[in-house]
């Protein structure tokens, strides 16, 4: 693509050619979500909502509000990754024969490339960190993470990364090369367009946001616990927070500096993941999958968490087998380190290695069943309430059991010879994905929204998302594991044998069912706020549940604890309640608390220049974006004024009012 109309010292290659005025699709998109963006600028200002925003969210260093801005971006995402989905299953619901349905194939491409991408980097990852962010800090008992201003910059890092993708919709293009990019295919010989590039920035910028908020997490849980609470006291969600973070830490160094040494070898010629001068694609693929094997556990142990929480809280038990959770969750996290190579058994590793790898894959199925099987026995002879979190528990044993079992299937590599790359595998990790992380996070969204805002989801719409993505789920990937096993292959948009199609009409109708669980969520956050007032909680406690969180009032005041709780047993609150605990309503002192700040912000917004102005060889935007970085951290580290203290005036009236509303209720 010649630059024509443009001057290239300013706009490098970019041109105007590069607006995709040719796609229709993109550009009614594009026409949607202007009118939509303009819709919600003018309502904020029109409520006059910036300057609240600004104030109490967008500089916030508050964890519960951090966790909060997380979620809401992995659901914006989500209908984003979503969409994505949904073009494809219609494409391949029509596209057989002599038609060729609406996807070419190169546009295709760049679909399932940006919905895999998103829906880990920008779905999966934000709505994991975002419910280990708000929960994990008030179920050890502390009144903020270790590193306060750190969690903010994280988030908006991540924030940048998903606002460049979604740039790259329309400026640009985005990769076709597959969810991990794989070399050589993404190098520049081979993509030369601006996809790729967006990719490597996009994820580069948000990872280092992931990893610092790991570190920041870490941290936490090594150091801000109540009195009282030892490793073994720990709820089993910390555990698994702990756990997911030390594996964040460990392998996405390992990521960041695989697309490093791509960006090197796009930008600077260097030849680290071709054939040619000593450089190997195999070494890229390593890199990537060390990241990318543990990372689907870093995104799953949180959500075997939640599951953990919600199973003892709605049988009204004491989690079966606590220790053996524990080991359980830290023995998958050592055995995923071992397995990575099982993603291209078929890339000629040699029968031994292959054995090896094998054997190590289904051997985590031994600490995974025991979770299973840990569950089961808490909920036997438990009185279990089927309220909405208990009921995407138990959905999600059914289903994810099946997709952990089509795991161990492809982890005997004779079979992977046959099933590699076929849409058997693509069932197998939606089967796992949806059916284990994502049930769990709408597990968890459901039952901590009541915590976060005082009062509860709208039941009806959440039954309607309930059903929609269970039996959506079954309906749209069970023919997907039989063509699979027929030998469709992935990452195709048009197939000939007409015998296949009548599955992938199937599937396209469970990706409908789906819509409705889709929409249902979001309706069941809008219908819970509409009918707030019935739905409000003020015992700060609506499910009975366990542990330190539930203890204080929903929404929790901005120092969590009034006065930092001790803990003598495993399920805390549990515990205080069985001894008659009283709320303390005097004694208090002033609060020591982080105070808000927009450098996070301010770094996010140049990471976006910093990243676009690489991604269109705008070298002037990348170096001034890049200085800016630079010198703001910098100029930050002198900002003293980082902190207060609420007095403990505040502290007994915040408290009072507590008190007073909760004796009106009885
Ligand atoms: C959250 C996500 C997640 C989870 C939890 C898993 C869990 C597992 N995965 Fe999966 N997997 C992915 C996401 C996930 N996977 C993704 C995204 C890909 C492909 C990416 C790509 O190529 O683009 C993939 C690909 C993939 C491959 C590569 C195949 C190929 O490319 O050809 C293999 C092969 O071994 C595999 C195996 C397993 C196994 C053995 C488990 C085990 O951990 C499952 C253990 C659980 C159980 C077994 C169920 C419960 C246990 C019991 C009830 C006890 C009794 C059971 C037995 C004795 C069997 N996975
Ligand atoms: C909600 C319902 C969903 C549907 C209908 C759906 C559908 C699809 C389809 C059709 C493909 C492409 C298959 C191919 O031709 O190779 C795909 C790929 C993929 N999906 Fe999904 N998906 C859904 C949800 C998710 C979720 C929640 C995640 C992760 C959190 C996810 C992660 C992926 C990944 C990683 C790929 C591989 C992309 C690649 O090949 O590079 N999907 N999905
Ligand atoms: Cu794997």
């Amino acid at each position: 693509m010649q630059n024509t109309s443009l001057p290239s010292a300013i706009f490098g290659r970019l041109s105007l050619d590069s607006l995709p005025l040719h796609e229709p699709i993109l550009v009614g998109t594009f026409i949607a979500v202007a009118a939509l963006g303009l819709i919600v600028v003018a309502a904020l200002t029109y409520f006059r909502l910036w300057g609240y925003l600004w104030k109490e969210w967008f500089t916030s260093v508050d964890h519960k509000k951090i966790g909060i801005m997380y979620i809401v971006l992995g659901i914006i995402m989500l209908l984003r990754g979503f969409s994505d989905a949904v073009m494809m299953r219609l494409q391949q619901a029509i596209a057989f024969g002599g038609n060729e349905g609406f996807l070419h194939s190169s546009h295709y491409d760049q679909i399932f490339t940006a919905h895999g991408t998103i829906m880990i980097f920008f779905v999966a990852i934000p709505l994991v960190v975002g419910i280990v962010n708000f929960v994990m800090p008030l179920q050890i008992g502390a009144r903020d993470v270790a590193f306060p201003y750190l969690n903010n910059l994280s988030f908006w890092l991540t924030v940048a990364g998903a606002v460049l993708v979604m740039l790259s919709l329309f400026i640009g293009e985005f990769a076709r090369t597959g969810w991990l990019s794989y070399a050589p295919l993404a190098e520049k010989a081979y993509s030369p367009d601006s996809g790729v590039d967006y990719y490597l920035w996009s994820l580069e910028i948000a990872g280092i946001g992931t990893t610092l908020s790991a570190v920041n997490m870490v941290a936490t849980i090594v150091k801000m616990r109540a009195p009282g609470m030892t490793l073994m006291k720990m709820p089993v969600f910390v555990w698994t927070a702990l756990c997911s973070n030390v594996l964040a830490i460990a392998i996405f160094p390992a990521l960041t500096a695989a697309f490093f040494l791509l960006i090197l070898d796009r930008y600077l010629g260097t030849a680290f993941f071709i054939n040619d001068l000593g450089g190997s694609p195999m070494l890229y693929w390593n890199m990537v999958w060390m990241w990318g094997h543990p990372e689907v556990y870093v995104l799953v142990l949180p959500a075997f968490g939640i599951y953990s929480e919600i199973t003892s809280t709605f049988t009204g038990k004491r989690l079966f087998g606590y220790a053996s959770m524990v080991y359980a969750t830290v023995v998958i996290t050592i055995l995923s380190y071992l397995v990575w190579l099982h993603h291209y058994f078929t890339m000629g590793s040699g029968a031994s290695v292959n054995a090896f790898f094998g054997i190590a894959t289904m051997v985590i199925a031994i600490p995974t069943g025991a979770k299973v099987f840990n569950w089961l026995f808490t909920m036997f002879r438990g009185e279990i309430r089927f309220e909405l979190p208990m009921m995407w528990v138990v959905a999600f044993m059914l289903t994810f059991v099946v997709g952990g079992m089509t795991g161990v299937l492809l982890a005997v590599p004779a079979a992977d010879f046959v099933l590699h790359n076929t849409l058997f595998l693509v069932a197998h990790f939606h089967n796992t994905i949806i059916g284990g992380v994502v049930f769990g996070l709408f597990a968890g969204m459901t039952y901590w929204f009541p915590k976060a805002f005082g009062f509860k989801m709208d039941e009806f719409w959440g039954k309607v998302a309930f059903w929609g993505w269970v039996i959506g789920y079954w309906v749209a990937w069970t023919p997907i594991y039989i063509v699979g096993l027929m030998g469709a292959t992935r990452r195709v948009n048009h197939f000939d044998d007409p015998y296949f199609q009548p599955y992938f009409i199937v599937a396209a109708i469970g990706a409908v069912i789906i819509l409705i669980g889709v929409l249902g969520f979001v309706m069941a956050i809008v219908m819970g706020i509409v009918k707030r007032n019935k739905l409000r909680d003020v015992t700060g406690d609506p499910w009975d549940g366990r542990t330190l969180e539930w203890s204080t009032s929903s929404p929790p005041p901005a120092y969590n604890f009034a006065i930092t709780p001790v803990v003598y047993d495993l399920d805390a609150w549990q515990d205080m309640k069985e001894h008659g605990y009283k709320r303390p309503t005097d004694g208090f002192r002033p609060v020591h608390m982080p105070r808000n700040t927009p450098v996070g912000l301010f770094v996010s917004a140049l990471a976006v220049t910093l990243g676009f102005g690489m991604v269109w060889y705008m070298w002037w935007l990348a170096a001034i974006s890049f200085v800016g970085i630079v010198a703001l951290s910098i100029l930050h580290t002198f900002n003293y004024r980082r902190d207060f203290y609420i007095p403990a005036d505040t502290v007994a009236l915040v408290e009072g009012k507590r008190t007073q509303s909760q004796e009106a209720r009885a």
